[in-house]
């Protein structure tokens, strides 16, 4: 497979590209769709590999996913005819991405067992998976360990439970919601994430006729129900994916304008990327982001759950910010090693320094553990081409970004994992003028 971009950087990106349904919605809703008795109809369903790997999950299961063609980006999910699928056949999707383990609630609900696989996402720290199986043992799920994976059965109805997390984990919130929906009695869950994705789910989930109510301080509390219908929903666009875009502007003194990005979820990015110098016009189909044309201002960031900065606009600002006058400052505090991909933005004459300890911000609990998660980035730096090797998601766009911003050319090679989240994005960067050959 030729799964390496050639890159001659130098060109600013200009234009419009559109993004779609966030990939950390749309997977999640898809599993919702397990829990119900009717069929469901998602719309606005990006075409990357999450998707698809769900899709072929979900058909294992007996449910039948139908891609209707068209603009709307619609999928039918039929969950009519769940059924038990052979643990060898769910194991080929071991590795493909994180999103099995939130198979658990709505196949124990419906079928008393599951078996997750060894899981995959990215490799941006050790991401454990102990909350989740705590939250299932406390609704009274049994669960073992097993060579390639863990099984896990319900020997009787899930019951409703008192559950604070430890950490705000998305994942492990949404684990909470699809176990609790379904389960006999009330669910009280504290100390939950409330991601825009998560409220997202929440949404679906409401559709589907569940009784969730979130307070102010971050609690969670649903109300099980005896059964779930199907749900009509139209996934909320990809915030992640528009910052990602918005940073390569930043990046290449360019223009883009994402359609389809909201405002609402991106108040946190949209003032940080204010803050660096980036020109916004914020329309009701999209945003336009553009570089100002003099310099931009170096800051101090850090990375936190909602409303906080999200981690996952971490990598891209970062290249953004090697373009910045002065010295900026990034704490990561939500995973231990997502600043790896940095050592190619210095391969390719960044001056970036890593450090173990918490910089710039209050403490976080990677302080006194010796992981490099904090970096001082110091600009602008002329940046030049290099071979470098996609290393996970939102790494390798940044690294794409970096050679577009570039001068020479620049071999990345592993660009197949960046269509696991961004739907067509060498089309997209077609659109913006990118000067590239596969
Ligand atoms: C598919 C999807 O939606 N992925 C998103 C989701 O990942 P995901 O749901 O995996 O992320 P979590 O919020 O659960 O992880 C946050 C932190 O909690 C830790 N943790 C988590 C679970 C657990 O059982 N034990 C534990 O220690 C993780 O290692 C990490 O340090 O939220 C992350 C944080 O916004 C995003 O970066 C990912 O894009
Ligand atoms: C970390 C990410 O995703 P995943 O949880 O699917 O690995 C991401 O989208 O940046």
């Amino acid at each position: 497979m030729n799964d390496v971009l050639t890159v001659h950087g130098g060109t600013p990106l200009v234009g419009s590209i559109q993004v779609r349904g966030a990939k950390n919605l749309v997977s999640k809703a898809m599993v919702a769709a397990l829990l119900g008795d009717e069929p469901s109809v998602l719309r606005n369903v990006p075409q990357i590999r999450d998707v698809g790997v769900v899709s072929g999950l979900l058909e294992l299961h007996g449910v039948h996913v139908e891609e209707i063609p068209g603009p709307e980006g619609e999928l039918r999910l039929d969950p009519s005819n769940v059924i038990q699928a052979h643990v060898a056949d769910i194991d080929a999707h071991a590795g493909s991405s994180r999103i099995p383990i939130l198979f658990c609630g709505p196949l124990l609900h419906r079928l008393g067992e599951a078996f997750i696989p060894d899981l995959g996402g990215c490799r941006i720290g050790d991401r454990p998976i102990n909350y989740h199986m705590d939250v299932l043992r406390q609704f009274g799920a049994v669960v073992e360990k097993e060579p390639n994976g863990i099984a896990i059965r319900a020997p009787r109805r899930l019951q409703g439970t008192k559950l604070k997390l430890e950490y705000p984990s998305v994942g492990t919130t949404e684990q909470v919601l699809l176990t609790s929906v379904l389960a006999e009695g009330v669910t009280e869950l504290t100390n939950a994430a409330i991601e825009p994705e998560i409220m997202d789910l929440i949404a679906v989930l409401q559709k589907m006729g569940a009784i969730i109510s979130v307070d102010t301080d971050r609690a969670i509390r649903i109300e099980g129900v005896d059964r779930l219908g199907g749900f009509t929903h139209r996934a909320m666009p990809d915030r992640i994916e528009a910052a990602s875009w918005a940073s390569a502007a930043l990046a290449t003194k360019g223009d883009i304008t994402v359609l389809g990005a909201r405002q609402q979820e991106m108040m946190t990015f949209l003032n940080v990327f204010r803050k660096v110098g980036g020109l916004l016009d914020i329309g009701d189909d999209g945003i336009r982001f553009s570089h100002p044309g003099g310099e931009l201002n170096s800051l101090v960031l850090e990375t936190d759950v909602h409303p906080g900065f999200a981690t996952d606009w971490q990598q891209p600002l970062v290249v953004a910010l090697t373009q910045a006058s002065g010295l900026s400052i990034v704490h990561e505090t939500v995973y231990e090693n997502r600043l790896g991909f940095t050592h190619a933005l210095s391969q390719m004459g960044a001056q970036i320094q890593l450090y173990r300890e918490c910089l710039g911000g209050r403490p976080c609990r990677f302080g006194r553990r010796n992981f490099m998660h904090s970096a001082v980035i110091s600009g602008p730096a002329k940046l030049h081409g290099a071979d470098i090797t996609v290393p996970d998601l939102r790494g390798g766009f940044s690294h794409l970004i970096a050679a577009l911003a570039a001068e020479g050319t620049s071999r990345v090679r592993g660009i197949g994992l960046i269509d696991r989240g961004y739907e067509h994005f060498e089309q997209k960067l077609q659109m913006l003028g990118a000067n590239y050959e596969r």
